[in-house]
């Protein structure tokens, strides 16, 4: 059995004391690493944490990452530095990724993206899990999977970051879906659907932007959206569930604990599906829902009644 207590300490600098940031610290920090942990608030600045660091890995929401990669810009990075994201969103003005942010502020850095089914409360209470960092560096990415992997996380890498970071990304919507599926109490059978016709959408997505389709059936795709759709612990889950059970987006949203990127994420593919004639048909109606145009049952109707048609179209 391999021994993964490290022999070989690194410096970690975590972007992000929110429920992913502190999570990702705790692993890192548990293979004998040196971590320091930056917030708005804590009692760090950005250049005492990134000095000297080996790695700096960002659970900053989307909406707060250029803002953090452009401060950075400004610092002394140690070259050989590498980024991990662990963000799963889109940026709303350009569609970029965040590890797409990440690599077009530092190009001359190795990125590395970490996704994967891992709701951090499961993770804080030390259940095991696994997860996939993904670059265009192989050495990159083995590092990083060197410093994470545990006897409670078991990390794969894999050469397909753009697919990694988009199925950790296009589930959040499908999560939101399942969670109106469950508070509408519709049963296994259409859960199922559900899942097995959004991952569809996913590799529809994907394909477009030149993620690879086997990408979506791992972990970081497939696996992850099982966890979400499936846990009342995701929050994407919940707003779904939520609304199901007559409450408002807003009202949800001043209460969720954390983040919910699916409502962020469903609004700017619904824009890309407009302009570029992609169907996405879950996503739609998850759309349509959050903006108040019809009700959880209306939006059920519509998907069960679209035009009939084969499973495939080849
Ligand atoms: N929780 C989970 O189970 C998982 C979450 N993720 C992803 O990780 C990301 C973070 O999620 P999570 O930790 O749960 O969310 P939280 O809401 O718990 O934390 C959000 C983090 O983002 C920071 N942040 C938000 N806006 C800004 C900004 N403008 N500038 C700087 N920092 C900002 C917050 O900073 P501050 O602390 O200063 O308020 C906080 O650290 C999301 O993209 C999520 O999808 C991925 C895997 C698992
Ligand atoms: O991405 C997650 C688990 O892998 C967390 O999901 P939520 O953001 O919906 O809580």
């Amino acid at each position: 059995m391999t021994n993964l207590k490290s022999t070989n300490p690194k410096s970690i600098a975590v972007l992000g004391a929110g429920a992913w940031g502190s999570g990702l610290a705790s692993i890192a920090e548990a293979n004998g690493h040196r971590v320091s942990i930056w917030s708005r608030n804590g009692s760090y600045t950005l250049a005492e944490v990134v000095e000297n660091a080996d790695m700096i890995v960002s659970a900053i929401s989307t909406k707060g990452v250029r803002e953090v990669a452009t401060q950075l810009q400004g610092l002394a990075i140690p070259p050989k530095a590498v980024f991990v994201t662990a963000t799963k969103g889109l940026e709303p003005e350009t569609i970029s990724t965040p590890s797409q942010i990440w690599q077009e502020t530092f190009p001359s850095h190795a990125v590395v993206v970490l996704s994967g089914p891992n709701l951090s409360k499961e993770i804080q209470l030390g259940l095991p899990a696994a997860t996939v960092v993904a670059s265009r560096s192989k050495d990159a990415a083995e590092l990083v999977q060197l410093v994470f992997s545990s006897s409670r996380f078991r990390v794969y890498t894999n050469s397909d970051p753009l697919g990694v970071e988009l199925g950790g990304t296009l589930k959040n919507v499908i999560a939101i879906a399942s969670g109106v599926c469950d508070g509408l109490q519709l049963g296994t059978n259409a859960k199922a659907a559900l899942v097995t016709r959004g991952l569809t959408e996913m590799v529809r997505i994907g394909n477009f932007w030149g993620a690879k389709t086997e990408t979506f059936y791992g972990l970081s795709g497939l696996g992850d959206l099982l966890a979400t759709c499936n846990s009342p612990l995701s929050r994407n889950y919940q707003v779904g569930y939520q609304m199901a059970c007559g409450k408002t987006l807003t009202e949800i949203l001043a209460h969720l604990e954390g983040t919910a990127e699916g409502v962020n994420t469903c609004q700017v593919l619904m824009q890309q599906a407009k302009q570029r004639n992609i169907s996405i048909p879950i996503t739609e109606q998850v759309y349509r829902l959050l903006q108040g145009e019809v009700t959880p049952r209306q939006a059920l109707d519509e998907l069960m009644l679209r035009e009939i048609k084969p499973e495939y179209s080849y």
